[in-house]
């Protein structure tokens, strides 16, 4: 999978989903006012169901998120806070909850009943200090900073440009990581400011339910990612290759593919180097065309399934895959390369350039016949590859 195609997967699509839903919500806002009261309820349940799965899946950052929107919830939907107490301390709040998030953005999930919970809940309340010290600071010099800055830079524009610093920096860091956690943490960020700088856009308990919906979903589709694809090539696994075989017709046709001589390249150059190898293997192989659907069946063993296609008209595009790993020169990246200094570096570089290395794959392949399990047509095609191994191998046998 491309960069880029991760980040629109992960990060841009995502984004764009949220702004439709918003989008669609104001478009049917004077409809759904009949239904303000169960709305008003919503963020309850949602959130607190969202805490549980968080925690239950030890997402703990979308738990400690999830946490603080409902206390903000409760607090703000209760008259007597919203009148005469929170309503003075809006400013802060914005800023408290967006050092939060933004400092969550750089954060990695902990487990909950761990020390790290302690650093988490001092470092929230620090937050929410530093938003008070912030505005405080921002009012009292007021007129020494005049002194300094141009005069359009008022209070309001300074917090502003705090704000702005901060979600530049949660998208940059959204960007970099491209995960569903990470965009759950930028879409937190962007409904958070929303709720406090477009106020009538959007009814707090619209915007926390989406969040809890988002925090769901997130939990769960990572909880997917996790299962059904293989860590470290990036493609599915063994399990959603099982998976797929409960939608499979009559009609298929399955491929194994095995690098050859493994076992010595990993004996020449290291295990890691054998896992980077793997790796940008893995990345040639997803690109089968003919709509054949790559899985990591385990160790250096690949498997392609055709769907809905017989055995003539998928050869040409398993050859094209053994072609492509046999011209494919993989540039070897140095593991240490991180820890060393600049100067290190170019003479590494000057040595790695010449890391050049090449592997070659067999392939066997079999169409699935009448009465025949998967289990059968994958030995079928497991024979196959065994022949093309006794040919020579870097072969396409049938
Ligand atoms: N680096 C790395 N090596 C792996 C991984 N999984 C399996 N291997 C190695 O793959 C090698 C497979 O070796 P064999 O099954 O003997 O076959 P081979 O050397 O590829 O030889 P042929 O299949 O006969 O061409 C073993 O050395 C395993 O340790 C992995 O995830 N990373």
């Amino acid at each position: 999978m491309s960069a880029f195609y991760h980040r629109c997967r992960f990060l841009f699509l995502p984004l764009f989903v949220t702004a439709l839903s918003l989008a669609i919500f104001q478009f049917s806002q004077p409809r759904l006012n009949a239904w303000h009261e169960t709305i008003a309820q919503l963020p309850f349940w949602l959130l607190s169901i969202s805490i549980l799965i968080a925690i239950q899946f030890n997402r703990s950052r979308l738990a400690y998120l999830a946490a603080l929107l409902q206390a903000y919830y409760l607090f703000t939907s209760s008259a007597q806070f919203t009148i005469e107490g929170l309503d003075n301390y809006s400013e802060q709040l914005l800023l408290g909850g967006v050092f939060t998030i933004t400092w969550f953005a750089f954060i990695k999930d902990r487990g909950l009943l761990s020390p790290h919970s302690l650093i988490r809940t001092l470092g929230i309340i620090l937050s929410f200090s530093a938003a008070f010290g912030w505005q405080w600071a921002n009012v009292t010099f007021d007129n020494d900073l005049k002194l300094y800055l141009p005069e359009f830079i008022t209070i309001e524009i300074r917090t502003l440009i705090l704000l702005s610093l901060c979600t530049l920096l949660v998208f940059l860091r959204g960007l970099w990581l491209s995960n569903l956690v990470s965009t759950a943490i930028v879409i937190t960020l962007l409904l958070w400011g929303v709720n406090f700088l477009l106020p009538n856009y959007l009814p707090s308990a619209v915007s926390l339910s989406m969040l809890a919906i988002i925090y769901l979903l997130t939990v769960l589709a990572d909880s997917y990612f996790l299962a059904y694809r293989d860590e470290l090539t990036g493609l599915a696994s063994r399990r959603a290759l099982y998976n797929l075989v409960l939608s499979l017709g009559r009609k298929y046709t399955v491929a194994m593919l095995d690098i050859d001589h493994f076992k010595k390249f990993n004996d020449t150059y290291g295990h890691d180097v054998g896992d980077q190898v793997l790796k940008l293997v893995a990345s040639k192989i997803a690109e089968v065309t003919g709509g054949g659907k790559a899985f990591r069946y385990g160790g250096e063993e690949f498997t392609i399934v055709f769907s809905r296609k017989d055995l003539s008209s998928v050869l040409p595009h398993l050859e094209k895959v053994r072609k492509e790993i046999e011209k494919y020169d993989i540039v070897l990246r140095d593991e240490k390369r991180k820890k060393q200094t600049k100067a290190k570096r170019n003479k590494a570089q000057e040595r790695n350039s010449k890391r050049v290395v090449n592997v070659t794959i067999s392939i066997g392949v079999a169409d699935h016949q009448h009465r025949e399990s998967f289990e059968q047509t994958m030995k079928e095609a497991d024979k196959a590859l065994y022949r093309a191994k006794k040919k020579g191998r870097n072969q396409l046998s049938e």
